[in-house]
């Protein structure tokens, strides 16, 4: 085991586990704003990548760190540090490696994890039930109305990773995904690769009932993005198993697509999820 020094770093597996990595890029101006604080965007960057080691049911182990800075801001790079390292504390993790580069501010990190049995988005199957963890659309609310409630602002700048739920459930769920892009798009993902449809029921997504005062409020929660939380499915037996911070939302279907109903009704809504290369 070799961390920061060299030219690589050189880990040596566990016998019988499974290794995750994933790797993920925040950059200036489109999953962050210049001026939000830097420990916020450390805390961040780190952040997404765990909550996709959640999704997979896996425990993060060791990070690399890609920074690319416009120029050598001491105060900027030591919060940035402070909101990084707490969390790699938190959770126990080590930095072996990276590299820092000058160029337009932009932040990538690439996770590795391990774990006994993987969870995937291929998996799932008709007739199961459709779950998420936590309140969906507080982060977009926030993104929209930024003075308007802290609490969703915290979920924007400071989302926590889903690891100790995804530890809990992990073997209940039949496939999983962590909610980065919207709910329409992440369970889409699950149907599409598991050949399934599905129907979710709007009033049975937990929400913050503040973001209700947004005219877009619906968008935010199926499709805004940056919500972090887990949507997992499980066979119906094991619904009385939840933990209390999940939500039973709906059902998968032979059916291809998503429906997503209103009091019983089905609602149109023409929403994908965030797309990066949408407005161009
Ligand atoms: N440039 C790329 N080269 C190779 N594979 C890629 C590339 N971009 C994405 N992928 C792969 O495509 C799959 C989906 O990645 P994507 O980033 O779209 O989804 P995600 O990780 O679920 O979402 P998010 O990035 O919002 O967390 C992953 O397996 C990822 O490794
Ligand atoms: C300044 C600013 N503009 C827009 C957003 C919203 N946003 C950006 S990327 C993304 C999806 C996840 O990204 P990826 O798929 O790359 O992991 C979302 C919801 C934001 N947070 N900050
Ligand atoms: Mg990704």
């Amino acid at each position: 085991m070799l961390g920061i020094g060299d030219d690589a770093a050189i880990l040596k597996p566990a016998a019988n586990r499974h290794w995750v990595i994933a790797t993920d890029t925040l950059v200036s101006g489109v999953h962050f704003k210049p001026d939000d604080p830097a420990s916020t965007i450390g805390h961040k960057s780190l952040a997404v990548n765990f909550s996709d080691m959640a999704a997979m049911g896996a425990q993060p182990k060791w990070v690399l760190l890609n920074l690319t800075l416009p120029a050598v801001n001491e105060s900027w790079i030591k919060a940035f540090v402070q909101g990084f390292s707490q969390l790699l504390n938190q959770y126990d993790v080590q930095l072996i490696g990276g590299d820092t580069t000058r160029g337009p501010l932009s932040i990538g990190v690439t996770v590795l994890g391990d774990c006994e049995q993987p969870v995937r988005r291929d998996t799932a199957s008709a007739g199961e039930a459709v779950v998420v963890s936590g309140q969906l659309g507080s982060a977009a609310f926030a993104l929209h109305h930024p003075k308007a409630d802290d609490a969703c602002l915290a979920q924007l700048h400071t989302p926590q990773p889903r690891l100790e739920l995804a530890a809990s459930i992990k073997t209940m769920a039949t496939a999983m995904i962590d909610v980065s892009d919207g709910l329409l798009a992440d369970l889409g993902h699950i149907c599409e690769q598991s050949g399934v449809g599905a129907t979710i029921e709007l009033e049975r997504i937990p929400i913050k009932p503040v973001i209700q005062t947004s005219d877009d409020w619906i968008t935010h929660v199926l499709a805004g993005g940056d919500d972090y939380q887990l949507c997992f499915t499980i066979k119906a037996c094991d619904q009385h198993r939840l933990p209390a911070d999940c939500q039973v939302i709906g059902r998968l279907t032979e059916d291809r697509g998503i429906t997503v109903t209103h009091h019983q009704k089905p609602i149109h809504t023409g929403l994908t999820g965030y797309q990066h290369f949408a407005h161009e």
